[in-house]
């Protein structure tokens, strides 16, 4: 069975990543717009009442239009890139590992995760879940991310600038991921987010720093890692790391992309203090490895299917 996919906002970075990865799959048939009509709203409709599944990658408000460029009758599916409809009633948060694969499976509305989100909710939900870490704790977020992260636009200037080594942002404590940290890790506050960006094309470093001494359930930074390492043994995308690499933890302005997500627990002697850390590739896992993994599932297909991992 031949599936018809028409990507909105194929031109884009993350548009362009999932027709990569979808490149030679005979399952799929893409519906294409010339350059000429892909912002066109009747040739857009038409495309998106066409598919099988619609994969929105455009900014936000142009995601909300295509979802309701769809008919109401129409049989077509959805997966939105977009931080759109991530917390939307309706809509499957479109996180396997966390929400169940059977639940991406049968879903008509899927929001994909955003990249930071991916490595924080991986980090965090379990442990919370598993009443190892507290809802009601004051999380902060580092994270550094590559410039693909912010589409065209910041490629674009990053490219240009090439003297920027390093842009911390949203100086202003409200990011558009808080509620999507908050909602899908079950916490009772938002959390204290700081990204920034490094001169690298693609990539991401996500960090929760913990003092889990203050903690009143004292948690031990082992049994964190074990949690996390128990809850992900069956996952062919996250790795949850027993050894500590020597010292540091680098992001390669060469690697390769990749829609693994590889997980860290590091602990002091005493393992009362912990860096949670998540390392992944923002046009990976944080967007289009996770649009594949969900169309996949949402097909009937093996859920590895064209992914971009060692054993897939
Ligand atoms: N980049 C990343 O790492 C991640 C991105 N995302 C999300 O995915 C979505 C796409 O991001 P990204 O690919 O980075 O962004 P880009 O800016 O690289 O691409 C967006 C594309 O959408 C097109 N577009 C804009 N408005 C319309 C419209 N009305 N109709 C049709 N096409 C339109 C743009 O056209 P034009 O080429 O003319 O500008 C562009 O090609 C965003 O919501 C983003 O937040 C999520 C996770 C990670
Ligand atoms: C580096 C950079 O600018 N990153 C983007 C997030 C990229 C992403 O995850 O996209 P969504 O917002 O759709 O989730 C930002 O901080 O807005």
């Amino acid at each position: 069975m031949t599936h018809t996919i028409f990507i909105d906002g194929a031109a884009g970075t993350t548009g362009l990543e999932i027709a990569d990865r979808l490149e030679g799959r005979g399952e799929f048939e893409l519906l294409r717009l010339d350059d000429d009509r892909r912002k066109d709203a009747e040739a857009r409709r038409d495309a998106l009442n066409e598919a099988d599944i619609a994969i929105l990658c455009l900014p936000d408000d142009a995601a909300r239009e295509a979802v309701e460029l769809i008919d109401t009758a129409s049989r077509t599916r959805v997966i939105d890139a977009s931080s759109a409809h991530r917390t939307t009633e309706g809509w499957c948060y479109g996180f396997p590992e966390l929400v169940g694969r059977e639940r991406v499976a049968d879903a008509l509305r899927v929001s994909n995760p955003g990249c930071y989100p991916t490595g924080f909710l991986a980090l965090v939900a379990p442990l919370v879940r598993a009443g190892l870490l507290p809802a009601d704790w004051p999380y902060t977020v580092n994270a550094v991310s590559g410039y693909s992260g912010g589409g065209k636009a910041l490629i674009e200037r990053m490219i240009d600038k090439p003297n920027i080594a390093f842009r911390t942002y949203a100086l202003d404590l409200a990011h558009k991921h808080l509620p999507e940290m908050q909602v899908h890790a079950g916490l009772d506050h938002p959390v204290l987010f700081a990204p920034s960006v490094v001169p690298a094309y693609r990539g991401m470093i996500v960090e929760v720093p913990l003092h889990l001494g203050a903690m009143q359930n004292d948690p031990h930074s082992d049994a964190l890692r074990d949690a996390l390492a128990e809850f992900y043994t069956a996952s062919a995308v996250v790795t949850v790391h027993d050894d500590t690499p020597a010292g540091e933890l680098l992001l390669e302005t060469d690697a390769a992309p990749s829609d693994g997500l590889e997980l860290f627990v590091f602990g002091n002697e005493g393992g009362w203090n912990a860096r949670l850390v998540a390392r992944l590739d923002n046009l990976g896992k944080g967007a289009s490895g996770a649009a594949v993994q969900s169309l996949n599932l949402m097909c009937g297909l093996p859920e590895m299917t064209g992914l971009l991992l060692q054993n897939a």
